[in-house]
């Protein structure tokens, strides 16, 4: 596979550039400060040290938004990161939410994927009445590598204001949140959407991390054939090409939601 990691120079540049890029974000919005879901995730905990480095921990609000299904290891992680980094935050369960969402619905109940997306959605929801009520921007905590195969919730976690992460890889998180001091425990955890028990992002998407970002850097950002693509990472040409097939069948939760031409 490919070695995606940045040098010490690179992080440190990174790690300035995504941070100008917050201020810059909140600057243009004339927002006061930002709000983001914690979820003792590494993708969420990189981006709430990189919104204290760049706003102050007074500028970064976090919400602890516990579900059935959600660890308890994980959401102490969670309440854990932001005592740490000093911000305020709050803890809202959002399982009576979904469960409103059931009632008015009760159809859906027992769909898995279907719930589990109300999840997502309900902490948007929870994320914009605090935008909203604070004068906050909505940080989003996707990473490129989600972001390429769609492997988010449209209109749930997919629903803020901008990415400050969103082009690197999955390693790369990782990476730059070991330098910028995120603990090792954190930092090396299994990726969880935790929409449903026992649910890793791998498992679901049937690759993993090291693969997917090798083969988006190479084929789908990068130059490279499918074929020469699994030549260099020696994978078969059918995993390169189910990545592909991801990245195709999820264009339209990269772009803004298509209306027709105007006519002459
Ligand atoms: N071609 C198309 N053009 C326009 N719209 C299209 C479409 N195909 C589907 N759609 C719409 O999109 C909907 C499906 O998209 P969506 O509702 O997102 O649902 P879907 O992509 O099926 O599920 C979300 C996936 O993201 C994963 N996830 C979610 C949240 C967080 C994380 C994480 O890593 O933490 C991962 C989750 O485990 C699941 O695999 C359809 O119901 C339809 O409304
Ligand atoms: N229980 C939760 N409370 C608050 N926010 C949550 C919760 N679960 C998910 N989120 C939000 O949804 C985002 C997407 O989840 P995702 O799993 O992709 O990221 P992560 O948990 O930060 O990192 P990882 O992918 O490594 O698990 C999180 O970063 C967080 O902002
Ligand atoms: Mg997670």
């Amino acid at each position: 596979m490919l070695d995606l990691r940045f040098s010490e120079a690179e992080l440190e540049r990174r790690r300035e550039h995504i941070t100008e890029f917050i201020r810059s974000q909140v600057d243009a919005a004339d927002a006061d400060g930002t709000v983001l879901g914690l979820s003792g995730g590494i993708d969420s905990t990189l981006t709430a040290h990189l919104a204290v480095e760049a706003l102050g921990a007074e500028n970064v609000h976090g919400l602890v938004l516990p579900a059935r299904v959600s660890s308890e290891g994980n959401m102490s992680d969670a309440e854990r990161v932001a005592q740490d980094l000093e911000i305020s935050y709050d803890v809202i369960e959002v399982e009576p939410i979904v469960d409103a969402l059931l009632e008015a619905y009760p159809e859906a109940e027992g769909d898995r994927e279907a719930v589990g997306n109300a999840r997502a959605r309900a902490r948007a929801v929870l994320n914009y009445l605090v935008a909203n009520h604070e004068e906050r921007l909505v940080l989003g905590t996707g990473n490129r590598s989600e972001a390429a195969v769609g492997y988010f919730t449209k209109y749930g976690d997919g629903a803020v204001d901008c990415h400050p992460i969103g082009n690197l890889y999955k390693a790369q998180v990782r990476q730059l949140a070991r330098h910028v001091g995120v603990p090792e425990e954190l930092a090396a955890k299994t990726a969880t959407a935790e929409l449903w028990a026992d649910q890793t992002d791998e498992d679901e998407m049937g690759v993993s991390y090291e693969t997917l970002d090798s083969i988006l850097a190479t084929h789908i950002d990068g130059p490279l054939s499918v074929d020469a693509t699994a030549r260099l990472l020696e994978v078969e040409a059918e995993t390169v090409e189910k990545v592909r097939g991801m990245y195709e069948r999820s264009e339209h939760k990269r772009r803004a939601p298509p209306a027709p031409e105007p006519l002459d």
